[in-house]
């Protein structure tokens, strides 16, 4: 029983096949594409083994999803989006509106949860925004917070002045020039972000807080971050497949 997971961002559609809708179910294949290019999903999918359900998140709005649907259809799938609940898969959400943080967010949290059932954890997902999520150690989702992602902060920079539009840079300790003066900028921002709510959430728990980077631009956060982690992939699949292995199979018809 093949299980499709679908983790579509602000830049990307991440997809991936599993053997089974289980937790640690082998991962198949998987790739990414960028939104513009979602028209081609259905092709790819169509060079894969066939999957017999479908579950995934959605954050790129209605046109997007809709776009995303439409591919599903024409190989015969309707996918389950998922959105945040209040409780699931072992997390409670102390958001206001649970239903409103976003299920990207929510699906990584609960994948974070099943590698970390007892102790607290933070999730730094670095994606086309950043969400630094934090997860006490009872299982509970106690808040977070979403900044810009790299790109959006060099593009708002590029937007309003006249001089910095340059190549992407590298992170430098002293940066010497205008494109790693951006790009250090970029990742100091979002480290020191990240190890404020870090000595925050020590601070509240008693004991270790593990913590997990994922999403695509992570990589370029790792050598700033400063904070022991472990780099998690497919952190959304994982919490995806908590959800599919849980679920009744008649109730991934709906949309
Ligand atoms: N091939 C790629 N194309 C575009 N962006 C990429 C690629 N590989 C890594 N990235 C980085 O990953 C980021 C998107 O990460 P992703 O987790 O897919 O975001 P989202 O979930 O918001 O779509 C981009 O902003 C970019 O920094
Ligand atoms: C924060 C996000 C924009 C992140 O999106 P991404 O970077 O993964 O494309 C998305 O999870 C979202 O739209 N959330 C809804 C608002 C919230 O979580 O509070
Ligand atoms: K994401």
């Amino acid at each position: 029983m093949h299980l499709l997971v679908l983790d579509v961002g602000n830049t990307r559609l991440k997809w991936g096949l599993y053997a089974r809708a289980q937790r640690n179910a082998e991962l198949l294949a998987g790739g990414a594409m960028l939104l513009e290019e979602v028209d081609q999903l259905s092709r790819v999918l169509a060079a894969q083994p066939r999957a017999e359900r479908v579950i995934g998140c959605a954050v790129a709005g209605a046109v997007v999803t809709a776009r995303v649907c439409a591919e599903l259809d024409a190989l015969g799938l309707r996918c389950n989006w998922i959105s945040a609940q209040a409780a699931q898969c072992g997390l409670r959400n102390s958001y206001a509106v649970p239903s409103l943080l976003g299920a990207d967010r929510w699906a990584a949290q609960l994948g974070a949860r099943q590698r970390v059932p007892d102790q607290a954890a933070m999730v730094i997902s670095v994606g086309t925004a950043v969400t630094v999520d934090c997860l006490s150690r009872e299982g509970v989702f106690i808040g977070g917070i979403i900044l810009p992602g790299f790109g959006l902060m060099l593009k708002a920079l590029e937007m309003g002045t006249a001089g910095l539009r340059v190549p992407e840079g590298d992170i430098a300790e002293f940066p010497t020039n205008t494109s790693d003066a951006l790009m250090t900028g970029g990742a100091l921002a979002i480290s020191g972000a990240a190890r404020q709510m870090h000595a925050r959430l020590q601070a509240r728990e008693a004991g270790e807080v593990v913590v997990l980077l994922t999403g695509g631009a992570a990589p370029k956060l790792r050598d700033a971050l400063g904070l022991p982690h472990q780099h998690v992939e497919h952190l959304v699949f994982e919490g995806l497949l908590c959800i599919a292995g849980n679920a009744q199979p008649q109730m991934d018809q709906s949309t």
